[in-house]
């Protein structure tokens, strides 16, 4: 399994003083730095855009994991890409009919493609993405339905974790939503490597800790 990626969200963080909080995050260890854009249409909340992944890549070189919760992915390509995303990752129910096009495009402006399928969403229905001659390099999984954080993690998730992990053994698995040190075992058990985690981490006293404990769950894993 591919080593742990440790992503904090930074939608549980003082959007105020955004720069400062990445770079706490990445001193107290992340990997990479979650960013969770939603169009108040496919999710029902807003967040950020491209303006504010611009103005962050000001200040950090981190890898910002774009997580996009939006209808049209297709129409922030462009934006994210000349903004400093580093990965993208769009949802499988919002590109049933263009994800080629979404895949290459992504991949044209630089930034890795990744895709994301709701609690409701079967896993097969990812598998035409991963199987193609341009695949996607990592699969989201949301272990609560997306929208929110501080959202209680859904156990019944690791199925497809496990499915994905036993077709894919090299490929980047992404869990996403209510994870922290109660629910890193059974993420990390599944197969998953990459890490999404807001209100734990940014709820800690000691979010250096909290980073390390989930790292190490995920690669003491065979
Ligand atoms: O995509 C998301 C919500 O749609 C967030 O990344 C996720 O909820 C992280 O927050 P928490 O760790 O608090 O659950
Ligand atoms: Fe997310």
């Amino acid at each position: 399994m591919p080593k742990a990626k440790i992503a904090p969200s930074m939608l549980s963080s003082d959007f105020s003083n955004l720069a400062s909080e990445a770079s706490r995050m990445l001193q107290c260890g992340a990997d990479w730095l979650h960013m969770d854009i939603m169009d108040g249409h496919f999710v029902p909340n807003l967040t950020i855009g491209a303006p504010v992944i611009q103005s962050l890549r000001k200040h950090t070189t981190a890898y910002l994991d774009c997580h996009l919760m939006v209808t049209n992915p297709l129409d922030y390509v462009e934006p994210f890409g000349k903004a400093g995303a580093s990965g993208f990752t769009f949802h499988v129910e919002a590109s049933k009919d263009n994800w080629q096009e979404l895949i290459q495009q992504i991949r044209s402006k630089g930034m890795k493609p990744g895709v994301a399928l709701k609690p409701g969403t079967p896993v097969e229905d990812v598998y035409p993405l991963l199987d193609g001659e341009n695949p996607v390099e990592m699969v989201l999984v949301m272990t609560v339905e997306p929208g929110f954080g501080g959202q209680k993690f859904m156990p019944e998730m690791m199925d497809k974790v496990r499915a994905l992990r036993k077709k894919y053994p090299s490929l980047d698995i992404e869990v996403d939503g209510g994870l922290g040190p109660s629910t890193i075992d059974a993420a990390a058990s599944a197969g998953a490597n990459c890490i999404v985690a807001g209100s734990s981490v940014f709820g800690a006293s000691e979010p250096a800790q909290v980073i390390s404990l989930m790292r190490k769950s995920v690669d003491e894993v065979k």
